[in-house]
């Protein structure tokens, strides 16, 4: 049985029958077995075909068997990658209820089995990559899935644009974690990109306070231990012997292109922010063996998923409630920025030494930037799935944070832009409904995924849904959760926060801006004892 696109999983689908799955392995198997398409560490040939020659895009992969018939279908991640879980997993299994699976025969059907169609209405290579890194890192392991494309630069036609130099394929694809020939861009070419895209951006931004950043030299840094990697870079601390400050260098971990347009885009956003609650840019590092590098703030106390699933760390609720009025801030600040996050997730909120939250990892962040160069007829129509709408006619805001942002109103093209994105990036445990079923969707997203955040907070529950409770068609389950993971003494304000923000509804779910002076609200009045005003309380049903 296959789910049809747009529809919820059938029921049937809820359970677990392997024999009723078999078609959407089948797909899945017939997708990842097209020519280019590396399985089992095997590369297969016609290593160069382009996506156009696959003929009849991705999804005329239904109903056929599997190929190569390894075995390597296995459906429910949890049992197959020997993570700890596996037992849990097992009895979900058993029992003909495991979340995991439809979540995934989900993904399979709409993301993977169709990569044509994914990637057709992706607009960025890098995403549809990132988006299927994601699903077998973090979704399912056993999936070999090592395929990447590359989505070409055709549909940037924005002046002076130049960091995608292949302006002719529709899509051209590239084995990720390989060093491709011509893949390495010189330092001095990723470098003078970047600043010429940095110039545009200067142009456009909406953002007066647009700092000088420092480029600093390898001779100038002392050298420390890795803290970390992520999916395409390594963090290492840095100390700069002129001030003694530690600084956090990334660096790409490969050469490949991919990796170095995510560093791309993620210094294209940190470098226009500075926030309390953003994790702050201190600048590029030349001469490290052609390596794009770049310089933030080190920030001390490590991930929020770390402290908040770390059981043995008590967590008051003014903390709690503090930690989700800072991602809230550095949310309120990156959506008056017009970015939208994408990948917001606790693991991607820092905490620093004194408790304080910052946002970061902006590498699959989306920037809305000025478009001059169409016809620039402003749009005052209160259409929806657009930035700001209630700001389109003001020329200028002062954020909650002093910061005065300059508000254009928007082009035609702008509003065009903003209801046609369709690119399914982040994780998956995270992402908004609408972009789970490949929906149009605009900074909403961010609020769903920072509502998931909140349920963690709350019930220090991973948001796996093998814990954290979901409804089939991707929100939260209210019930279970209260139920499950809300405890007598949670302000009440707070849990019907994290709901409102996981609200199917984009509509629903209240912006940074409002959500941000309420749970400043319930701090404080948790802090002091004193009792909230009804319209303070971010209690909406009157
Ligand atoms: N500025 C920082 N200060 C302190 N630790 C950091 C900093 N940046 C990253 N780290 C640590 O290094 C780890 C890897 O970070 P990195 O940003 O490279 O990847 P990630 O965000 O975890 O994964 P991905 O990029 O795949 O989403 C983080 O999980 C965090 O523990």
């Amino acid at each position: 049985m296959i789910v049809e696109p747009g529809s919820c999983p059938p029921t049937s689908l809820l359970s677990t029958n392997h024999r009723e799955q078999k078609p959407l392995i089948n797909r899945f198997h017939m997708a990842m077995s097209k020519p280019s398409i590396k399985q089992n560490g095997h590369l297969n040939k016609n290593e160069n075909r382009t996506d156009d020659e696959y003929g009849g895009g991705g999804g005329g992969g239904g109903g056929g068997g599997n190929e190569n018939g390894n075995g390597n279908a296995e459906i429910c991640p949890k049992i197959a990658n020997g993570d700890n879980r596996k037992s849990r997993s097992n009895n979900h299994h058993n029992r003909g209820n495991d979340p995991t699976r439809w979540w995934l025969v989900h993904f399979i059907q709409r993301f993977i089995a169709d990569p044509k169609r994914t990637l057709t209405r992706s607009r960025s290579a890098t995403d549809a990559t990132r988006f299927l890194r994601h699903i077998q890192t973090r979704i399912s392991p056993a999936i070999k899935c090592d395929t990447v494309y590359e989505e070409s630069s055709t549909n940037t036609k924005r002046r002076n644009s130049n960091c995608d130099q292949n302006q002719s394929s529709a899509y051209t694809r590239m084995r990720s974690q390989s060093v491709p020939n011509n893949s390495v861009c010189s330092k001095n070419h990723q470098l003078l990109s970047l600043q010429r895209q940095s110039d545009t951006m200067t142009r456009s931004s909406s953002v007066h306070d647009l700092r000088r950043h420092e480029v600093y030299r390898a001779n100038e840094l002392d050298f420390g231990p890795i803290i970390g990697q992520g999916f395409y870079g390594i963090a290492r601390t840095v100390t700069f012997r002129k001030t003694g400050q530690i600084m956090v260098m990334k660096e790409t971990k490969t050469f490949d292109k991919e990796a170095q347009k995510i560093f791309v885009k993620e210094v294209q956003v940190l470098k226009r922010l500075k926030h309390p609650n953003v994790l702050n840019f201190m600048g590029l590092l030349l001469d490290k063996d052609n390596q794009m590098c770049f310089l933030v703030d080190y920030i001390a106390g490590g991930t929020l998923k770390n402290i908040i699933h770390d059981l043995s760390i008590p967590l008051t609720w003014l903390q709690r409630l503090r930690y989700a009025k800072d991602i809230a801030a550095g949310m309120e600040y990156l959506h008056s920025c017009n970015i939208i996050h994408r990948d917001l997730n606790s693991s991607n909120c820092l905490v620093k030494s004194d408790g304080q939250v910052v946002v970061a990892d902006f590498g699959l962040s989306r920037i809305n930037l000025e478009d001059d160069d169409y016809a620039s007829a402003p749009m005052n129509d209160g259409s929806s799935g657009s930035f700001r709408r209630e700001q389109r006619s003001t020329s200028t805001t002062i954020t909650s944070n002093g910061n005065i942002v300059v508000v254009r109103p928007k082009t035609r093209r702008q509003i065009l832009r903003d209801r046609q994105r369709y690119t399914v990036v982040g994780s998956p445990y995270w992402m908004a409904p609408e972009m789970l079923k490949g929906q149009c969707y605009d900074e909403r997203v961010d609020i769903f995924s920072f509502g998931i955040m909140l349920c963690e907070i709350i019930g220090r529950v991973q948001a796996d849904p093998d814990y954290l409770p979901r409804t089939q068609d991707f929100g939260l389950n209210v019930h279970l959760f209260n139920q499950k993971y809300c405890s007598k003494d949670c302000p009440k304000q707070f849990i019907a926060i994290a709901i409102a923000c996981c609200d199917i509804n984009p509509d629903s779910r209240p912006a940074f801006c409002v959500s941000h002076p309420w749970l400043e609200a319930l701090a404080l009045s948790v802090e002091t004892g004193v009792g909230l005003s009804s319209t303070s309380n971010g209690d909406n049903s009157s």
